[in-house]
């Protein structure tokens, strides 16, 4: 099947009752999956998570089986939709989700969605595998997951600068406000001041589908991958117009600005007197890349500063964990920003909006899911009453494809 799941373990193999909770986040360029899959031997009485629960001050039911599995993470292209609704359908993962006691059909099957595709492709998910989708706002579903990822999962958060990783130490209580940049098709910037508080504050076209679409378009590249592993190769410097081109070769030094610095993205084409083949495919990759993540790092900054944040959260699937981009986006914040702000990048940066999808569960009157985050170094209890199962991350994560967690079952 030509799908781009990242599923580790192969859950194929196992029964269809090992897989609970499939969330899904259809947006503009991809449709992202998150589900719960637990492990065979997991179902059994785990005394010390549960007094672990109780200490932090959380509900516990001592009736409730703990369920140790992994949430897994699998993405598609939106144009390839039917791809990945053969492999929902292959895992039997559209059994997963809940039925609604309040509806006047409770055999109705419910799969939590986010994402514009939650309302475009209402219909088509109900004619291909009789679910409905409950649809969960993409903004909320975004502030939820990156709240989650950035306190309950471990090495979560990292700077980028130089080529140097470096992991953040993340203080759950000092947390907020911070911003945070979600770069999908589009880009949205988000005002984060706690759990469920937020606003929307800015946002910008110019995002991953830019870099995509006109990448295409100038390149002919077959897919995105090749696209971004072209601007490893390239030089910008064929196409963009530095500061150096304008003024001689010196630093325009009385404003700050270096020879090198970009004056113009893609300025040299007005001069060149070339033609698109004239241009090497690598170089324009480059250059697009630098003028789409500058803008980005730069309106992020802005808007930042509007707000006195210090922390920028860069996360959504048009940064693919790139070295070149986060660091272009980073040197952006810090040049703007004169070192004042810092850009951080996200391990799980595209599956935000399908983990607070996923988390949504909670909400439900029935086969609920009240998400109980107990992370390994900083414990908090984010939980709320009168529902039905626990998630508890131990705040392992293998890599970005997985995540182990506990699930207090009914
Ligand atoms: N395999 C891929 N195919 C297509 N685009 C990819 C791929 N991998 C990364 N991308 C980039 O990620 C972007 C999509 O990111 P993401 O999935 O976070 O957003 P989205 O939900 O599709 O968009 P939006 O939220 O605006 O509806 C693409 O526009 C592209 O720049
Ligand atoms: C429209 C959404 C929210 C869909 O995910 C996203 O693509 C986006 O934030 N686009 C930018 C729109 C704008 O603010 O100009």
């Amino acid at each position: 099947m030509d799908h781009l799941a990242h599923v580790s373990n192969q859950p194929n193999s196992q029964p269809q009752s090992q897989i609970s909770h499939l969330a899904l986040d259809i947006g503009g360029s991809l449709i992202k999956l998150v589900y719960f899959c637990r492990y065979d031997d997991s179902c059994r009485d785990d005394d010390e998570l549960r007094s672990q629960n109780e200490s932090l001050g959380s509900k516990s039911d001592n009736s409730r089986p703990v369920l140790g599995g992994k949430l897994h993470f699998a993405k598609f292209e939106t144009s390839k939709i039917n791809d990945c609704l053969e492999f929902i359908h292959s895992m039997k993962l559209h059994l997963s989700g809940f039925h609604d006691c309040t509806a006047p059909s409770s055999d109705k099957i419910f799969i939590k969605a986010t994402g514009g595709g939650a309302y475009k492709f209402a219909d088509l998910f109900k004619e291909k595998l009789g679910v409905s989708l409950d649809k969960e706002d993409e903004m909320e579903c975004l502030v939820t997951g990156a709240n989650f990822l950035l306190k309950a999962v471990h090495q979560e958060a990292f700077t980028y600068l130089d080529g140097q990783k470096e992991f953040a130490q993340i203080d759950p209580n000092d947390l907020y406000p911070y911003l945070l940049v979600n770069i999908g098709s589009g880009v949205s910037m988000i005002k984060v001041d706690g759990d469920g508080k937020f606003e929307r504050v800015s946002g910008t076209s110019l995002g991953g589908g830019t870099f995509w679409g006109l990448g295409r378009l100038l390149t002919k590249c077959k897919n995105f991958d090749e696209l971004l592993e072209l601007s490893h190769q390239g030089n910008n410097r064929v196409i963009d117009m530095l500061v150096g081109d304008i003024y001689g070769g010196t630093d325009y030094a009385k404003i700050g600005l270096s020879a090198t610095t970009i004056a113009s993205s893609f300025g040299k084409a007005i001069s060149d007197n070339k033609e698109l083949v004239d241009y090497k495919p690598e170089d324009i990759s480059r250059s697009l890349l630098r003028m789409i993540s500058n803008n980005i790092g730069q309106i992020s900054y802005l808007n930042a500063l509007r707000f006195g944040l210090k922390r920028i959260f860069f996360a959504g699937f048009f940064i693919r964990g790139h070295a070149y981009t986060m660091d272009t986006i980073s040197v952006a914040v810090n040049f703007w920003s004169k070192g004042e702000a810092e850009a951080m990048f996200l391990r799980h940066e595209g599956f935000l909006g399908a983990l607070g999808a996923f988390m949504s569960y909670e909400k439900q009157c029935l086969d609920g899911l009240t998400v109980n985050k107990i992370p390994q170094r900083f414990p908090i209890s984010v939980s709320s009453a009168g529902n039905k199962i626990y998630c508890s991350m131990t705040g392992k994560s293998n890599d970005n494809e997985s995540i182990e967690c506990t699930v207090y079952g009914t």
